[in-house]
């Protein structure tokens, strides 16, 4: 499709045989990763950053989308080499890091221009890599948009608002920064080796305005409060206040934990 050899023969010439203990399900069809590159799109001026290109369908897809320049983060150096043949391919256009993207500073790989990140992410660092790029204080943030693979379940968990079984701290953090939305499922067969679970494409884009609030206060209201998610907030927030701080922030001390708004939350935390 895009002049590079299919990525089953490219698993098999790099000896690329899938390791659990670093998330490797691969996606090997280059109409789907070309679908979840397509939902990036315009790419304009911006860097895309990828974290774990593995033998690289998502990267290539991104390339032959028109990204103009890509930067990919991988941990495996087996991958190094089916990765550098596509780097050939397109002179000039992607960048491979061989690195723990846990410990990369992703400010540093953008040169200043605006950035996407679009990632069939591993599961095992996932949600903790999701939680790097949306606390920082700076605002906007580096990213003006995320296209990222998650286990269904974790999806769900990212886009949940109040009133929803699956909101909890992610979807509060998720929101107080950013505006998510599932866009749509994959099925364990379209991987090698196909995981457990079915995996959704989730899309996060900025909020039109920050919400000003230290994240450590949001972390420790939200960490009472679900930790306890049954029980009234009176109860649950005892230790950071409880009734009082409740009225404060007039919000009902009867009412729990997962029927509160993000901007509820944030009331909360500004008062601690
Ligand atoms: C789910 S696979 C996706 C591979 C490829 N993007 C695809 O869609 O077929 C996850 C990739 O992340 C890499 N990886 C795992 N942990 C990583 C980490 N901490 N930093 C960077 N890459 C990592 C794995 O080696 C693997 O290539």
């Amino acid at each position: 499709m895009d002049g590079l050899p299919p990525l089953r023969a490219v698993m098999t010439e790099h000896g690329l045989d899938p390791r659990r203990a670093l998330g490797q399900n691969f996606l090997l069809d280059l109409n789907l990763t070309g679908r979840i590159a397509r939902q990036a799109l315009p790419f304009d001026d911006h860097v895309v950053i990828e974290v774990g290109p593995g033998p690289g369908g998502l990267t290539r897809a991104l390339l032959s989308e028109g990204a103009p320049r890509v930067v990919a983060i991988e941990k495996d150096p087996r991958c190094l080499g089916a990765l550098a043949e596509i780097a050939a391919h397109y002179p000039g256009r992607l960048t491979v890091i061989e690195a723990d993207a846990l410990t990369v500073d992703i400010a540093s790989l953008t040169g200043g221009r605006p950035a996407k990140i679009v990632a069939n992410l591993p599961y095992n660092v996932g949600t903790q890599l999701l939680l790097n790029w949306l606390t920082p204080a700076a605002w906007p943030p580096l990213w003006s948009e995320m296209v990222l693979m998650f286990q269904r379940e974790v999806a769900e968990r990212i886009v949940a608002t109040h009133g929803i079984a699956a909101y909890g701290r992610l979807g509060v953090l998720a929101g107080w920064r950013a505006h998510a939305a599932i866009l749509f499922d994959v099925s364990r067969e379209a991987f090698t080796p196909p995981p457990k679970v079915t995996s959704s494409i989730v899309r996060l884009v900025p909020r039109p305005e920050p919400i000003d609030v230290p994240l450590k206060s949001l972390e420790t209201v939200t960490a009472a409060a679900f930790g306890q998610r049954r029980k009234m907030l009176r109860q649950s927030l005892k230790s950071l206040g409880g009734e009082a701080l409740l009225v404060r922030a007039e919000i009902d001390p009867q009412r729990r934990a997962e029927t509160l708004s993000v901007e509820e939350f944030c009331r909360l935390a500004r008062l601690l």
